[in-house]
């Protein structure tokens, strides 16, 4: 029988130098499929967080499929490339709202990475206000921003099919023969999480017993989030769709983060054509994007970074800064 290990040898945990008691490890975090043109969106990202000077780092959680020219890129722009496996759903013949989303579940494989908190977004939102403080929200929930069932990738749902939306619960009430109402959805294009090994190895395991559904991964992450999901103001993750299907939950000047989703509405696709596409609002919203985009002043610069160290001016003020989280209107949380 091998000699007894001392059990000390498994308690006692090497802390690196940055891990000092307290230290709290934090990222925001994107995702990068393909060789197509998403890479826009997560340079327009990392210049936007830039620009709201956000004191953490952006991770791109990436599969083997970008190409080395897209990394590199990335790398100048002073992301932190984390190379993932893809994760595919259970044999299905399940039609997908969108038939790429199939790939949207390899997103699981944050929970696997090594920080304390992360703020999850997607490569077609854009961030307009420094949201920093998200970070210090409460431990044990998941934040996200309640969708809208309006939109036709909703027409396999019961919500569309009677006309019932979440953002709007007393226009068309939930038949009484239908049950309850459907639990508060959020759209897994920005949430706020911890990492944790556990539940990542959770989140797994249940995925290979649960079958696919249209909004593929997002459809996943509510199922399994519901009984800690947190509704936060439609101020961090405006779903373009809210601009035309519920005018009166949108107030435009508070909005912080855009989230691109609307069909059309991608800014580096942006033709004006799509339904809704030819909107002086959208237009703002995607002249907005281009200008981050296009501000070279904006581009990363590695040796100012190196010069203002870890501790930056911005980490310092973010760490002091107090903000009140707004949460989701109480009738919407109903
Ligand atoms: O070809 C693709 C399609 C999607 N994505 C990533 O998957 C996310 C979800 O897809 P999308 O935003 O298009 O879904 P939507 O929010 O529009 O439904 C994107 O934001 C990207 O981060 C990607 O990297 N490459
Ligand atoms: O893979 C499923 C995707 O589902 C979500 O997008 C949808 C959803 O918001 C619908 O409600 C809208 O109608 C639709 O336009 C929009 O594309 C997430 O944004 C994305 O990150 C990803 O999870
Ligand atoms: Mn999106």
């Amino acid at each position: 029988m091998a000699p007894g290990v001392p059990v000390d040898t498994f308690t006692c945990s090497r802390k690196s130098p940055t891990q000092k008691a307290g230290y709290k490890k934090r990222a925001y975090v994107t995702f990068l499929a393909g060789d197509g043109d998403y890479v826009k969106g997560v340079v327009g990202l990392a210049k936007g967080l830039r620009k709201v000077k956000s004191a953490y780092p952006l991770v791109v959680a990436m599969l083997p499929d970008v190409p080395q020219e897209h990394r590199e890129i990335l790398r100048s722009q002073g992301c932190i490339i984390q190379e993932i496996e893809p994760i595919h759903p259970p044999e299905n013949n399940i039609e997908f709202s969108m038939a790429y989303y199939v790939i949207n579940y390899s997103k699981l494989r944050i929970w696997n990475f090594d920080y304390n908190k992360m703020v999850y977004l997607d490569a077609d939102i854009q961030v307009f206000e420094n949201i920093d403080h998200l970070f210090d929200t409460p431990d044990g929930y998941f934040y996200a921003v309640m969708d809208c069932f309006c939109e036709k990738t909703w027409s396999h749902s019961p919500q569309y099919s009677v006309g019932y939306c979440q953002q709007c619960p007393e226009k068309v009430k939930w038949p009484a023969e239908m049950g309850c109402p459907p639990p508060l959805y959020f759209n897994a294009g920005m949430f706020v999480f911890e990492p944790s090994h556990l539940v990542y190895e959770s989140l797994l395991q249940t995925l290979v017993i649960t079958a696919p559904t249209p909004f593929a991964e997002q459809d996943f992450l509510n199922m399994f989030f519901n009984h800690m999901y947190k509704p936060i103001s439609l101020a961090y993750n405006l779903v373009l769709a809210m601009l035309w299907r519920h005018p009166e939950n949108v107030e435009i000047e508070k909005v912080k983060v855009v989230h691109y989703c609307a069909a059309g509405s991608k800014p580096w696709r942006y033709t004006g054509k799509e339904a809704n596409m030819d909107r002086e609002d959208i237009k703002m919203l995607v002249a907005k994007w281009w200008d981050i985009y296009n501000d070279e002043s904006l581009d990363f610069k590695a040796e100012k970074s190196a010069q203002e160290g870890a501790c930056s001016r911005s980490s310092v003020i973010a760490s002091v800064q107090e903000h009140a989280i707004s949460y989701a209107p109480a009738h919407l949380t109903a």
